[in-house]
């Protein structure tokens, strides 16, 4: 089977600092995993191994069977959607003056912008997709009055546009009331359900934002990989104890985990 990521032994260093270290992790085709840990704990830099922003100091990366360093970068990233604070100020810059249909249509090309006629039969696929998300009233506004939480759903509808084979979320939910996160949420859980959906990686500070289609998780401690497997066997509240050096217990409903701080709220 081709794995979707594979990482042996990867590091990043820079100036003296450890960002990444000596990391092994495998994502199969079949496996959503949500990736979490604390402020400055590498998480961001993984993703951005994995697209060829950032090159390991030792180590392999393989991405979608491509090894990187023997790939053109530009073709790979085609294959992989991305949601992030970054994409979003790169689209609010590049935008700022295209109406949402075509920001979503611009998915199409893996472009910022619109350069090249798109075809009637996207447009179209591209109506739908924020039909089906609830926002297609938005089509026609400029993207740059839309509100934070359009913003992202857009963004989701542009990269679901791409037809990715790996969709990488980088808290897509930052700065979303819960009614939007929701709706966000309900999104994503009809792409995971799709024939053909996209294997996700999902970084999170927020564990009732990780979806019952995500079975398994990375812990990440100081650019290490403390845990990683199975989410319903590892994301207790002893490992995220330990994680945080915080108090908190995990509590399941609907098979979503919900954090509750221990009352005493004593570091351990
Ligand atoms: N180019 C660089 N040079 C030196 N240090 C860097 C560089 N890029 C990132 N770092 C450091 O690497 C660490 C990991 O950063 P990263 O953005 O991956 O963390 P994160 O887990 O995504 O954090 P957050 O949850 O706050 O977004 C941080 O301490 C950051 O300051």
């Amino acid at each position: 089977m081709t794995h979707v990521v594979r990482l042996e032994q990867v590091t990043v260093k820079r100036q003296n600092n450890l960002l990444i270290d000596q990391i092994d992790w495998t994502v199969d085709r079949d496996q959503n995993w949500a990736i979490v840990g604390r402020n400055g704990a590498g998480k961001t830099t993984l993703l951005k191994l994995l697209t060829g922003y950032i090159w390991p100091s030792k180590g392999s990366v393989t991405v979608l069977g491509e090894t990187l360093g023997k790939v053109e970068l530009s073709e790979l990233r085609k294959k992989i959607g991305w949601i992030s604070a970054a994409l979003l100020s790169e689209l609010e810059q590049s935008s700022a003056s295209s109406n949402v249909l075509d920001v979503v249509c611009s998915g199409y090309f893996a472009s910022f912008g619109l350069w090249k006629e798109v075809p009637t039969h996207i447009r179209i696929q591209a109506f739908d997709l924020l039909e089906q998300m609830g926002i297609s009233s938005l089509a026609q506004r400029n993207f740059s009055v839309l509100s934070q939480g359009q913003k992202q759903g857009v963004m989701l509808a542009r990269a679901w546009l791409s037809n990715p084979e790996l969709l990488i979320l980088d808290e897509p939910c930052a700065g979303l009331d819960v009614p939007a996160r929701e709706a966000l949420l309900q999104s994503l859980s009809a792409i995971s359900q799709q024939k053909d959906a996209p294997t996700m990686l999902y970084v999170t500070h927020h564990i009732e934002e990780i979806l019952p289609s995500f079975q398994y998780i990375a812990l990440l401690d100081q650019g290490k990989l403390v845990a990683q497997g199975l989410l319903a066997e590892i994301l207790t509240g002893a490992t995220l104890s330990k994680l945080w050096h915080l108090s908190v217990d995990v509590l399941w409903r609907e098979n979503r985990p919900f954090l509750i701080p221990v009352p005493t709220g004593q570091k351990i």
